[in-house]
């Protein structure tokens, strides 16, 4: 047999795969003893409330969708209210008193020893986006109601320095109402009344979904939702990262600096509703085209804004150089009337959400995209009206909680995986939180979760089942240190 260079190079291959496999395959036994040392050490570290529980609650809750074959939950849908029920029993079962507020938010609260001290409050959202992933807000709710469960069964629940009190946040997602933190802001004290007139695509206000679930809001008790700022400590939240610092840097946990701040626009473009197959093309007046070229126009000015803000008209160059860096802009949402394929439509709209950490700068971008949006709209014979939906400014995180998340952090990765090193990341938010609307309340501090690849958003979305663990494990921690 003559053996030519190539097979040559494929025995070479064949040994190099072999001894691979080889190498691998004693690196997994060694890690499956390794693993089994480890357990007996970390059957302590609660795995079975705080891993185990909490990933099949993970699931459980990710089926409870208003829609079939993907996940959707939007603000008091019928699948929120059963997932609002399913909460509030592992609340109860976590030992907390429980009960559901004017805006649909579900609250489990136990006082400790001192039940006038300032209560620490956890939260995140049990609403999603449509075809969501099932820890986008679960994870923040079920991680800190294990974290108590472990309290609970410890014995030191009824024990804590101040009361601890979890909120299950109705709305944060804005998909219904294109208005976020409905439930959030109430608690806050920030949402305006106006809010219970704002309509779903059916024409349904916030008041009378509520009202549909038997809750009566009215002006006066959504008032009353409102915390005394001088009943609350201050309140923290555990979220997957949505993006994918924390994977690069091989990390389970990291602390959260600030949270970008985001606008959301709707933009209705009106024209000559006609017939696609008998108007010219020089006759049209064709808000699909305009909107269309709205759209470029909104990459172009996010991608560069340098080149579109004036410095002296806009904003100063600090705004202009963090904007180049931070800015992002999104269309997420279009429709047209009538929608059929051979009718040039009479009304397109569409929205618009914009996020930078620099709220000088974002306002700069919204005033010249406006100024550019109605320049395209007469030159094109169209009409176009901008509302404007929703505005949170941007959020720094406390340095205190944010310092004694990142110690408990730390600690419960070094518990999970021993050596950890010395730095725990603090990263930007480009994701919007319930954190925003908490903190015109109290201080705020957060903690991320890898998530695999930084997908949200997404069904792909995921956590891995022992980095759950590891922020239960840090709620948990933390909880020890700073209530008990
Ligand atoms: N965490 C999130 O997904 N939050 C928001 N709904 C957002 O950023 O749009």
């Amino acid at each position: 047999m003559t053996i030519t260079k190539q097979s040559c190079l494929s025995s070479r291959r064949f040994l190099f795969d072999y001894l691979l496999l080889f190498l691998l395959s004693t690196a997994a036994l060694a890690s499956i003893f390794s693993d089994d040392a480890e357990i007996s050490g970390r059957n302590d570290l609660f795995r079975e409330i705080l891993r185990d529980e909490a990933v099949e609650r993970l699931h459980e809750l990710g089926k409870v969708s208003d829609a079939d074959g993907y996940l959707e939950r939007t603000f008091m849908s019928p699948a929120s209210v059963r997932a609002g029920n399913i909460i509030r029993g592992w609340m109860e079962d976590a030992g907390l008193r429980t009960w559901v507020d004017k805006m649909g938010n579900v609250h489990g609260r136990v006082e400790g020893m001192n039940a006038s001290a300032e209560a620490l409050l956890i939260g995140s959202h049990l609403d999603t986006v449509v075809d969501a992933g099932i820890f986008d807000g679960s994870l923040g709710i079920i991680t800190a109601l294990s974290a108590l469960k472990v309290l609970n069964i410890n014995g030191t629940l009824g024990k804590l320095r101040r009361p601890i009190e979890v909120i299950a946040f109705s709305d944060e997602e804005g998909v219904r109402f294109h208005s976020t933190f409905l439930g959030s802001a109430a608690v806050a004290g920030i949402l305006p009344s106006t809010a219970l007139q704002i309509s779903d695509k059916r024409g349904m206000t916030v008041q009378e979904v509520l009202k549909k679930t038997s809750i009566e809001i009215t002006e006066e008790n959504l008032l009353q939702l409102k915390y005394d700022p001088k009943s609350v400590w201050g309140y923290i939240e555990v979220h997957i990262e949505q993006g994918p610092a924390l994977e690069w840097l091989g990390l389970p946990l990291g602390i959260v600096k600030g949270i970008a701040g985001q606008t959301r626009l709707k933009v209705i473009v009106r024209g000559s509703q006609g017939h696609a197959g008998t108007v010219p093309m020089s006759m049209r007046h064709d808000p699909m085209a305009a909107a269309a070229e709205l759209m470029v126009l909104l990459e172009s000015l996010c991608k560069h804004p340098k080149k579109f803000l004036n410095y002296d008209v806009h904003c100063n160059d600090i705004s202009v150089e963090s904007l180049s860096t931070s800015l992002v802009c999104t269309v997420g949402e279009i429709s047209a009337w009538p929608n059929a394929s051979n009718v040039i439509p009479g009304q397109v709209t569409f929205t618009v959400d914009l996020r930078a950490m620099d709220d000088m700068g974002r306002e700069a971008v919204i005033y010249e995209l406006s100024y550019q949006i109605y320049q395209i709209c007469e030159k094109r014979s169209v009409s176009c009206i901008i509302e404007r939906k929703h505005d949170a400014n941007a959020v720094i995180c406390d340095s205190e909680l944010s310092s004694n998340l990142k110690s408990a952090a730390y600690s419960a990765s070094k518990k999970m995986i021993g050596e950890v090193r010395d730095e725990m990341p603090s990263l930007m938010s480009g994701a919007g939180h319930d954190a925003m609307a908490m903190y015109h309340l109290t201080k705020v501090g957060m903690l991320f979760v890898r998530c695999r690849g930084g997908i949200s958003h997404s069904p792909a979305e995921h956590v891995l089942d022992d980095d759950v663990w590891a922020a239960a494990l840090a709620i948990l921690d933390f909880l020890e240190t700073n209530v008990n």
